[in-house]
Formats: structure tokens, C-alpha cells, sequence
């Protein structure tokens, strides 16, 4: 079925619905700086080049955080583990700041964004680029340091659900 035969009413929620089947890792991105302290959830990232390491990030320019994310130009992303199904819908709703970041422990990384303790993974970055489709801003980050764990599992959102993702045993 090609997508001019939907009607445009049809074809967003066809859209999600389909998307709803990509498996995708969930992740908390945070910044701080001049604007202030903010994060939120994101299943919209993805790696672009290792050379420079960059990776993209889709934020809604509807969402209350992104004049904060626009005006600092710098974040990380912090790669969510299974166990941290709460604290993803936390930072996935109409929560207080505040409140969002007392959930859980924090560092700061080299470039002041909140380094979320026990993530699979982090990624500081500074935000070279943004690219406005329809309505998200797809923001390019080149990464300035990268933080792993080898502990704990990982975490899938797919579809609407969070499915916890077991790391293979050691060979
Ligand atoms: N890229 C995004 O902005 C994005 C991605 C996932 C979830 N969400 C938010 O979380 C809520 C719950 O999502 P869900 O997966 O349970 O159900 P859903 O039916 O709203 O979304 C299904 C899938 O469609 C995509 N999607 C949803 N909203 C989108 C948007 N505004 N722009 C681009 N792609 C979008 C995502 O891949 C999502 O997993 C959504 O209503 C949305 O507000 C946003
Ligand atoms: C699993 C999952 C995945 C995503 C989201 C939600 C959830 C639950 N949200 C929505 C986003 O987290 C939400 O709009 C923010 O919390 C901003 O809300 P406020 O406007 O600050 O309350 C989201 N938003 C966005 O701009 N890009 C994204 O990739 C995603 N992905």
C-alpha cells in the first residue's frame, strides 16, 4: 500500500502504529547550562558517523524543555538499563524538573550535562547542528566523552511497552 492512498487523518496514526513495531533503546538526555537543568525521554537516537563520533537526537519543539536544550547546545545521552522503566516514564511526562531528577543519582560530565548512575551507557556531547523536519528538531552531536557499564542489562521500548534486553553470558 503506497501512502498517497491514505488520507492525511489515517496516514499519522498509520505511521505510529507501524513505528510501534522498531525496537528502540530508551534513553534519558539531559543538559545543563546557561538555560538551566533539563531532561527527558527519548527513543529517537541513533548514530550518524564515528568519524567525528556523532550521533542525532529527535526532540519535539513542542516540549517544555527544548528552549532549555536550544540555548545550551550541549547534552548527554544517557542509555536507560533494565530497572529503569519508572524513571523513563518520569522523564516521558508532564513531571516537574525537580521532580524528574530526584528519582535518581547523577554526575556531572565534562560538559555539566547529568551523567545518570548505572545507564548502559553515556554519551557527552556537544550539539553541532540542528535540523528542523516538520514537528522535531533533529539535533547532530558530536560526542566529547563516552561512559559503559558492563553490569547491567539493557532496555527496548517496543510496542508501547518496555521489554528488559539480557546480555549474553560471558564466553
Ligand atoms: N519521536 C518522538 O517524538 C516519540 C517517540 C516515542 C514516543 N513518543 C511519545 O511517547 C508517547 C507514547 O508513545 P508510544 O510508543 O506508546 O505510542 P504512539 O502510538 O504515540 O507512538 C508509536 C511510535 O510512533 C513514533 N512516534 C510517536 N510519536 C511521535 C512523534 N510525535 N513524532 C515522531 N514519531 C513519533 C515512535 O516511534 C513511537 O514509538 C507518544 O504519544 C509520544 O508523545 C514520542
Ligand atoms: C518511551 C518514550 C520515548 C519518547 C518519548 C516518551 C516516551 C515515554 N518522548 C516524549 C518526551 O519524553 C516528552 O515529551 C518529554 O518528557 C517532554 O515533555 P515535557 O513537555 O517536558 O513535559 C519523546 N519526545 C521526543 O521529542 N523525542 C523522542 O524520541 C521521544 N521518545
Amino acid at each position: 500500500m503506497s501512502l498517497d492512498t491514505l488520507t492525511p487523518a489515517v496516514e499519522k496514526l498509520a505511521f505510529r502504529n507501524a513505528m510501534s513495531r522498531l525496537g528502540a533503546a530508551v534513553n534519558i538526555i539531559t543538559t545543563e547550562g546557561p538555560a538551566g537543568r533539563a531532561g527527558f525521554t527519548a527513543s529517537a537516537v541513533c548514530s550518524v558517523t564515528d568519524s567525528p563520533p556523532t550521533l542525532l537526537v529527535c526532540l519535539n519543539r513542542a516540549a517544555s524543555v527544548y528552549p532549555v536544550f536550544r540555548e545550551n547546545m550541549q547534552l548527554c545521552v544517557n542509555t536507560l538499563a533494565a530497572g529503569h522503566e519508572d524513571l523513563s516514564s518520569l522523564f516521558g511526562g508532564k513531571t516537574p524538573m525537580a521532580e524528574r531528577f530526584s528519582a535518581a543519582e547523577w554526575s556531572a560530565a565534562v560538559t555539566g550535562s547529568p551523567v545518570l548512575r548505572g545507564a548502559v551507557a553515556s554519551f557527552d556531547c556537544r550539539i553541532t547542528q540542528i535540523v528542523s523536519i516538520g514537528t522535531h528538531d533533529t539535533l547532530f552531536c558530536e560526542v566529547v566523552d563516552v561512559v559503559h557499564s558492563e553490569e547491567n542489562h539493557g532496555l527496548a521500548w517496543f510496542d508501547r511497552g518496555y521489554h528488559p534486553l539480557k546480555r549474553q553470558e560471558a564466553r
